[in-house]
């Protein structure tokens, strides 16, 4: 691509963290560029990339930067855990630095990396039923509702189920209707999870604005502090997913994740593309 092409053009990045995969583009020192049009386009996998969500980067005051996250349908999701991490991970091998705060739409977020590993401090949850957000107030630990969920707020709402095999839910079929219950008024990300210890959990997952990923960072955090309000498990579970497996530590200053991140390309979006939107 020449230069002029490319000046027209706009550069993204593709990247995954167990398989929840992503588009990043980096808008550091210019204006926000994310429209809902441009999310729904570049999230078709047919006519355009295809991404769990799409983060976009953007300069900060207060913290290293300010992250913003869209699901492929186009909606606002307040926080994703695994997209903060690849994040992350990119910012530090761009600066050599160990430690990064990075401002979301719920606030400040802590990255460390450690060991080679990229941990972020996914805050505390929102027990609130009003700043989950519900509907109305309900028992947040038993939502009345078959299968007796959790909700629990991470700057995002889930509902999360505690199931006897996760395998065999058909999360395509109760995903998206509990995605769309009224109780919900934001709608909801819902997660299943069958407890096979103290320290480990089998997560699968129907995110809100996009359907069944692969793994849900977020999501994760949620199922943790479900199964320590219930008393199904200790503070630090690993979590496996579909994609694979995340670590989850709910300490006194928030819930820690930590996972796989993989940069997979860099690409440049063409003015065609982008003036069909
Ligand atoms: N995959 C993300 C969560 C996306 C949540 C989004 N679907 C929403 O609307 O809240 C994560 O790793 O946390």
């Amino acid at each position: 691509m020449t230069s002029a092409r490319a000046d027209r053009g706009l550069a993204i990045m593709k990247w995954h963290g167990a398989g929840n995969d992503f588009v990043i583009i980096d808008s550091r020192g210019r204006s926000a560029r994310v429209t809902e049009a441009l999310a729904r386009g570049l999230g078709d996998r047919h006519r355009g990339v295809g991404f769990d969500q799409l983060a976009e980067i953007r300069d900060s005051e207060s913290a290293d930067i300010e992250l913003d996250f869209w699901n492929a349908d186009g909606s606002r999701a307040g926080a994703c855990g695994n997209a903060t991490r690849c994040v992350a991970r990119f910012l530090m091998d761009e600066s050599g630095r160990d430690a990064l705060t990075i401002r979301t739409a719920r606030g400040p977020l802590e990255a460390r990396r450690i060991a080679g590993e990229v941990h972020v401090n996914m805050g505390q949850p929102q027990t609130d039923w009003a700043e989950v957000p519900l509907a109305r107030a309900v028992d947040v630990q038993h939502l009345p509702l078959d299968g007796d969920p959790v909700a629990v707020g991470m700057g995002n709402p889930h509902a999360v189920f505690f199931v006897n095999d996760a395998e065999a839910v058909d999360v395509a079929g109760i995903g998206p209707r509990v995605e769309h219950d009224p109780l919900f008024p934001q709608r909801t990300n819902v997660e299943f999870a069958e407890v096979r210890g103290r320290d480990e959990i089998r997560m699968r997952v129907w995110e809100r604005g996009t359907g069944i990923t692969l793994a849900c960072g977020s999501g994760a955090c949620a199922t943790a502090v479900a199964a320590v309000q219930r008393g199904l498990t200790d503070r630090k579970v690993r979590i496996e997913v579909d994609g694979g497996w995340l670590a989850l530590d709910w300490r006194d200053d928030g819930v820690w994740m930590t996972g796989p991140t993989a940069h997979v390309f860099d690409a440049v979006l063409t003015p065609e593309f982008l003036e069909r939107l």
